[in-house]
């Protein structure tokens, strides 16, 4: 908490120091009250009401300056905290690798940013000052209470304790409450967003009904866990207003009676009751703020998980910037996602792919392709063995330098909201349009490129206004701009015709000191490879050239025959 204050500290100091000070001068105001009572008014003295009265008034304004300086303060302070807080999470999921993520429901971490950030920023702005307040208040007030009638103040010895119970009740009943309902409030933050993000998919189902009965079934969940919660805590209120009442029946009863025995001044008295309210008041307070840390505490809890989350990769201290070429070696590698995992995903794969070459990774749904060249990328580290890129261990490398030189087109493409040329240089920030467009020409972007609105044209949110094939091949033209030296086709042509799938292989053959590794479904797509990899529940069931897997692999044949030998998706398409 206080390294997530940062440059906010000495404002959060000067709030505290506020709240201290307002709240000794608050105390000293019936000490002086009193004082103008008997010795001014009763004692006839006009000089003292003034004197007194003024300091009383100055108290008073000093006290307002304090309160508005707190005010100031604590308000940065709070705000400051809530902005370094979402920046520390933000920066540090940027360091996540893929296998952190795994870990944590992006509408989770979403809320951990936002939601349970705005929890914790409330908690200090409203928890703060009877954080500070309540226990000088209680000290003090009791300490002023005694020296002014020790007598008077043995009634609170009986009406203190009893608050403080019942008090204590209402916490403990009410503490756990709000744990609960940050849960809730939780599962229904996860339930918008997954049906607002997936909003179009719903309506193409017909899912509004389904959708619209889970979303009230967990908003009726919270209303009642809220309505529970509230109607403990408000509790407060009312055990509160008891016991001041109480406490005031009792004093003015003793009092009057001391009074009428004249061992007690009637100033004295007047200045005591105040003393009720502020001591009284001060349990509350501090009760509050027991409220207020018990439902902090649980976003506390979840921010403090991200952060504590340790990112999974990282480069080597010394590693190694400069990738030479786009050979890729899989030494007897082995691989699971969970360390617990029972069976491995990738099974003592040994491969090697020679700089330049084109390789085809075929293999049926779940066999491990995607899982395969993700460690080419270091997305994941291997469990056993290890993949060399350029000659070198990928550990070895720094991580950014890895990545610029292996360029990957994710399976789910995604582009951003922006322009087509916003898009394009997240490959390179300082391509030329000239540059764009070849690498445009290469994907064979160009063909729609006009229809969009050239390299200015709006891609709309999340690229939203672009067909499956057209977004594809953006994607495919990004990854070209960082001039990789190995790049990954991860089924990034599903959505393309046969026809502009060839195209874009036969420019693509054109880069020739590019290691090209085409993951793809269609046989097609890879026949030309230098050589291709048939993947089978995570092994490496054949290597070879197209000729060769056609002479004597099943599974090559098999897809083969399913594919193409029926004729039914043309030689055409394959150019030869
Ligand atoms: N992030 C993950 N966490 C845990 N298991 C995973 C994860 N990603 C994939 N798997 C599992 O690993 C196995 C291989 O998945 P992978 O995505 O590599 O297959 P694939 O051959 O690329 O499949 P597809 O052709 O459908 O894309 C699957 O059984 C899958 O369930």
């Amino acid at each position: 908490m206080g390294r997530a204050l940062g440059t906010y500290r000495r404002s959060f100091v000067t709030a505290g120091l506020c709240v201290f000070f307002e709240s000794a001068l608050e105390l000293c105001i019936p000490l002086l009250m009193a004082s103008v009572i008997d010795q001014g008014i009763m004692g006839r003295d006009l000089s003292v009401v003034w004197s007194r009265g003024a300091l009383m008034l100055l108290c008073a304004l000093a006290a307002l300056a304090l309160g508005t300086g707190y005010a100031h303060f604590s308000a940065t302070a709070a705000m400051g905290l809530g902005a370094n807080l979402r920046h520390a999470e933000f920066a540090h999921v940027q360091g996540f690798a893929f296998s952190n993520l795994d870990g944590f429901e992006v509408s989770s971490l979403v809320t951990r940013m936002t939601g349970d950030v705005t929890v914790i920023q409330n908690a200090v702005v409203a928890g703060f000052r009877p954080l500070l307040r309540g226990p000088v208040m209680l000290v003090m007030g009791l300490v002023l209470a005694v020296v002014m009638s020790p007598p008077l103040a043995l009634i609170f010895v009986f009406v203190m304790p009893a608050l403080a119970v019942a008090l204590f009740l209402i916490v403990r009943h009410v503490g756990p409450l709000y744990r609960v309902m940050q849960g809730v409030m939780d599962q229904l933050n996860d339930v918008l967003q997954e049906d607002l993000a997936a909003i179009r998919a719903i309506k193409a189902y017909v899912r509004e009904d389904y959708v619209a009965e889970r979303f009230d079934a967990v908003n009726a969940h919270l209303a009642s866990t809220a309505t529970r919660t509230f109607r403990g805590a408000v509790l407060n209120t009312p055990v509160f207003q008891l016991a001041m009442y109480t406490a005031c029946v009792l004093i003015l009863w003793r009092g009057g009676s001391m009074i009428m025995a004249g061992t007690l001044m009637v100033g004295t008295l007047t200045g005591f009751m105040s003393y009720v309210l502020q001591i009284v008041n001060s349990l509350m307070m501090i009760s509050n703020v027991f409220l207020l840390t018990a439902r902090a505490l649980t976003s506390v809890r979840r921010v403090g998980e991200v952060l504590a989350e340790k990112p999974a990769l990282v480069s080597a201290p010394v590693a190694k910037t400069d990738v030479p070429d786009g050979t890729v070696l899989f030494d007897h590698v082995s691989f699971k996602y969970h360390p617990d995992a029972k069976k491995n995903v990738l099974e003592d794969v040994s491969l090697r792919f020679d700089a330049g070459s084109t390789v085809g990774v075929l293999g049926s749904t779940g066999s491990g392709k995607t899982t395969l060249v993700q460690l080419i990328a270091r997305l994941y580290d291997v469990s056993e063995g290890s993949v060399s890129v350029g000659g070198a261990d990928v550990r070895a490398y720094d991580l950014q330098a890895l990545r610029d030189a292996v360029g990957m087109v994710l399976q789910k493409n995604v582009l951003f909201t922006g322009t087509v040329r916003e898009n394009l240089q997240w490959g390179d920030d300082d391509a030329s349009d000239a540059e764009l467009l070849e690498a445009c020409r290469i994907a064979c972007a160009d063909e729609f490129l006009e229809r969009i609105g050239g390299l200015d044209g709006d891609l709309g949110q999340g690229g939203d206004n672009v067909s499956g094939g057209q977004k594809q091949r953006l994607c495919i033209a990004r990854a070209l701009l960082k001039r990789p030296r190995v790049l990954i086709f991860d089924d990034s042509t599903s959505a393309v015709d046969m026809a502009t799938d060839a195209r874009i292989r036969e420019n693509l053959a054109g880069l020739t000191d590019v290691t090209k590794i085409v993951i793809a479904q269609r046989v097609n797509s890879v026949m030309d490879a230098d050589q291709i990899v048939i993947l089978d529940d995570g092994r490496v069931h054949a290597v070879g050239t197209h000729e060769e897997l056609l002479a004597g692999d099943p599974i090559y044949q098999e897809l083969y025959e399913s594919q193409i030998g029926s004729g039914i998706h043309g030689e055409v398409e394959h150019g030869r």
